[in-house]
């Protein structure tokens, strides 16, 4: 299969908002700018005058001196943007207000919803009110432990036009889970619905949040969204409230936005947490703006008759993302429920019925849709469909080709990464590049990402550690409760003095684009030379009977072993045969040291709420090592099936 997978015709190239953007850079900023590469070094080399272009084209509402946009421009951490401008987040998500779809919600119960952005502005005037009657100023924290649906949005918006904080986390979680997270921020009022949808189950909220609010003292009020049932009553629950009647005394009226400073907090995001407690990550207004709108705009070429869909739960930097879209104008599609049921096929009846533009997911999903063996293209009509971005996990070259091959060949295939860490990314899509197989097409515009050596020297054409050499604006504003950043600094800043160095093990390669071989603390190290667990995992997920994968480096003799564990298609045992098959897969095609001295299958492969494998839980669970945080895992009892095994004593 050739590298190339996707050209850009001409008519996409010049149709795309990126393309609009660089007309704009070379006429008025630079004339030598006239592609991709030309304006992202543009955007390296002048930060002041590219970001503030980003504002111009992008048209945020704010208030105040731009001059100067960035102040100490060499300190990481420590730069500041904007530090005179007045900005609301809210007041960007909800500039539109007539008749067009903002949101359109579908949930695997068979409930559907749709907003106008008139009727949102409406719902958003009266709950915000509601909440400023209860008492929500700016910088109080309000918190969603919500399905994914309309209110979630409508709660945040709410929030953040009050000035207040955001923070949201998935409804699997455990009362543990919840605690762990909002008990660190103390949120004032608490969101939820009475269930959610999974699986063909309805699976209630309620009892756990009795139990979050009954241990948060700061929780003085919580608001149950109407969803699935309406509970018939709430007078065993102290100070819980339908939503109805929180906001049925208010009018809608023109919403009174709390302009506040470009760096004032607006989400708590939450690192795993699968090392102790999570960390508190907070990203402030402007920041957050302006990446996503950067991001949204130019790299995914959002427009305003888009149809944005992603496949997250509220708890995932990825819903984030997605609720920015409203910014554009464009309108966003929310889906409650399992991807898979009632069948494999569901996400892209929701893509028809609704004409999804831009179809967001994960790594995971499509590597599992291809082993469903579905075929979107073959079954579906994907009309609208022009570009369909995949993160969470590397996006296996194999699973490129399956893109192509079996849901339509002519889309944009963005393969995008960043993190809950800067709530975007450090590289992604394109619409005027071409893709290549297993590539991200592009370093984002402003991100100064390279990738470093041991020591710190940038490299090309070998893996590495990418890190990022100078500030940009989705850096966190700081992780809450960690008053002398000392927290903060240790995530990211102490590998490489003033540098944020991500985690990511990864290469810069020939054609500008990135590959990531996996997280940097979970590269295998057999012989001392370092392997990206991806490289293994791609070759695994060719193998038909192997449902997915996860690998360690066992510390064996002195070296480190590499162990490769299977979950197997149901009814599949693993013999020497299949054994060999995965050993002759992998040898084939990496190197004699990338093929697993043990092979282990096993009933189940422990991942976090947001579907990401624990490979570092599964390594200390072998080693014997306590495991400090159980309760972000989706399926903590898996963790037990890698506990003493007797193949690992050999
Ligand atoms: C953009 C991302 O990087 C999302 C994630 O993997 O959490």
């Amino acid at each position: 299969m050739a590298d190339l997978l996707w050209q850009p015709s001409p008519e996409r190239v010049g149709r795309a908002n990126l393309s609009r953007f660089i007309k704009t850079i070379a006429s008025e900023l630079d004339p030598s700018v006239q592609d991709y590469p030309s304006l992202y070094e543009f955007s390296i080399r002048q930060p002041e005058k590219f970001w503030t272009a980003i504002w111009d084209f992008c048209g945020i509402r704010a208030s105040g001196d731009r001059d100067p946009v960035l102040v100490d421009a060499n300190k990481m951490p420590g730069a500041s943007w904007f530090p005179n401008v007045r900005v609301n987040f809210a007041e960007n998500l909800l500039r539109y207000r007539d008749d067009r779809l903002a949101i359109v919600f579908r949930g695997e119960s068979g409930i559907s919803r749709e907003w106008t952005y008139a009727q949102l502005y409406d719902e958003v005037s009266r709950l915000a009110q509601a909440l400023s009657q209860e008492g929500v100023r700016p910088g109080d924290r309000v918190a969603g432990f919500m399905p994914n649906i309309p209110e979630a949005v409508i709660a945040m918006l709410a929030t953040a036009s009050l000035g207040a904080v955001w923070s949201s986390c998935s409804p699997d979680f455990g009362t543990q889970g919840v605690l762990d997270r909002f008990g660190q921020i103390e949120p004032k009022v608490l969101f939820t619905a009475a269930s959610y949808a999974y699986g063909k189950k309805s699976l209630d909220c309620l009892e756990r949040i009795r139990d979050v609010a009954a241990k948060l003292p700061s929780v003085q009020r919580v608001v149950v969204a109407p969803y699935l049932e309406e509970p018939a009553t709430l007078a065993a629950f102290p100070n819980a409230v339908t939503w109805r009647a929180f906001t049925e005394p208010f009018q809608a009226q023109p919403i009174d936005f709390v302009r506040q400073s470009w760096s004032a907090p607006l989400y708590i995001l939450y690192s795993s947490g699968t090392t102790g407690v999570p960390k508190c990550i907070v990203h402030g207004v402007g920041g957050t703006l302006i990446q996503h709108l950067k991001e949204l705009v130019l790299h995914a070429d959002l427009k305003r008759e888009d149809k944005l869909f992603y496949y997250t739960t509220c708890g995932w930097m990825m819903w984030n993302w997605l609720v920015s879209g409203l910014a554009v104008g464009a309108t966003i599609v929310l889906f409650d429920g399992s991807p898979f049921h009632p069948k494999p096929e569901v996400l892209w009846d929701l893509v028809d019925e609704v004409g999804v533009t831009v179809f967001g997911t994960s790594a995971k999903y499509i590597s599992a849709l291809e082993k469903a063996g579905v075929k979107p293209r073959e079954s579906h009509k994907l009309l609208a469909l022009k570009t369909v971005l995949s993160t969470g996990s590397p996006l296996a070259p194999e699973s490129f080709d399956f893109v192509y091959r079996d849901i339509k060949p002519r889309l944009l295939l963005g393969s995008i990464s960043g993190g809950t860490d800067i709530v975007s990314c450090f590289a992604l899509a394109a619409p005027i590049l071409p893709v290549y197989r297993g590539e991200l097409q592009c370093r984002g515009l402003g991100m100064k990402v390279e990738i470093y050596d041991e020591d710190g020297r940038a490299i090309r054409e070998t893996p590495g550690e990418l890190v990022c050499t100078a500030p940009f604006p989705s850096m966190p504003i700081g992780f809450w409760n960690d008053p002398d950043g000392a927290k903060y600094r240790a995530a990211y800043f102490e590998r490489f003095d003033n540098i944020w160095c991500h985690g990511d093990w990864a290469e810069l390669t020939d054609r500008e684009g990135i590959v990531i071989y996996g997280r940097s603390d979970a590269t295998l190290n057999p012989g001392g030379v370092r392997i990206g667990t991806a490289e293994i995992y791609r070759q695994v997920e060719r193998v038909e009977d192997v449902l997915e994968s996860l690998c360690i480096g066992q510390d064996w003799q002195s070296d480190v072993r590499v162990v490769l564990f299977v979950r197997l298609r149901e009814g599949v045992v693993l013999d020497d045969a299949l054994a060999d098959r995965i050993k002759k897969t992998i040898r084939d095609n990496t190197t004699p040291r990338h093929v697993p001295a043990k092979i282990i299958q096993v009933a189940d492969i422990p991942r976090t709420i947001s579907g990401k494998i624990v490979e570092l839980a599964v390594r200390n669970v072998v080693h014997g090592r306590p495991v400090r945080n159980t309760d972000a895992l989706a399926n903590p009892d898996a963790l037990k099936l890698y506990a003493d095994l007797p193949q690992l004593k050999d």
